[in-house]
């Protein structure tokens, strides 16, 4: 949790006690279904919780936004961030339904109340959003398919609205048909060697 504050050192404590209660849950969740590899688990702060707030890094949601976590598994990245903005809003989508349990019983136990999570698919998802984040979902084409049509008109922040995607590695081959992508290095924002080869990617997409 220090990693945490090390990075988001104005956190309120209502803040600072949801990213603590997350271990436990998470812990208590994962025993009974899997959503996080057992590995992973010890460093959920670092590896799940702070990579997710990478996003927040290069750009911040603003209140009322309206974003969209496709394939968020366990809640990542869109509960990190739903904790770090509390008046944005939330949608967070996935195609297998115990998941979504898990995720429902994290937000209700947080007393999250800008969350909301639906067992659907992608393809599936009505709405429009500012902006679509993700992590390990698909690859960038199926994506922007799954997308594209889900993007509000209304620009409010910095970055326009479109994809914030956390991928990692040699990403020019996969991105080679999205010459206006921008990729965010997280080494940027964090000192830790996990953040090593690890970006945020951003697609501005226009509703068509
Ligand atoms: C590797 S997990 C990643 C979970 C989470 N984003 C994370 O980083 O911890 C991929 C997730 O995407 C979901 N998924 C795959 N295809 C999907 C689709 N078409 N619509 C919704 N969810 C999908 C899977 O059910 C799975 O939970």
């Amino acid at each position: 949790m220090d990693i945490i504050l090390k990075y988001f050192p104005d956190l309120t404590e209502l803040q600072i006690s949801q990213f603590n209660k997350l271990e436990e849950l998470y812990k208590e969740w994962n025993a009974q279904i899997n959503v996080i590899s057992r590995k992973d688990i010890d460093e959920l702060y670092l590896r799940h919780v702070l990579h997710s707030l990478g996003i927040a890094k290069v750009q911040p949601f603003l209140p009322d936004s309206n974003i969209l976590d496709i394939g968020t598994g366990g809640g990542f990245p869109g509960i990190p961030l739903a904790i770090l903005f509390p008046k944005a809003n939330f949608y967070l989508a996935d195609s297998i339904g115990k998941k979504i349990k898990v995720v429902n019983e994290v937000a209700t136990a947080l007393g999250l109340k800008n969350v909301k999570a639906d067992h659907i698919r992608a393809e599936k998802v009505k709405g429009e959003f500012d902006f679509i984040v993700s992590r390990a979902v698909t690859n960038m084409d199926d994506f922007v398919k799954w997308t594209r049509k889900k993007i509000a008109k209304k620009k409010n922040h910095e970055l326009k609205n479109g994809i914030l995607y956390l991928k990692g590695g040699d990403l020019t081959e996969e991105l080679v048909s999205f010459p206006n992508a921008t990729l965010y290095d997280l080494t940027n924002y964090f000192e830790e060697e996990f953040f090593e080869t690890k970006k945020v990617v951003h697609i501005p997409l226009k509703k068509r």
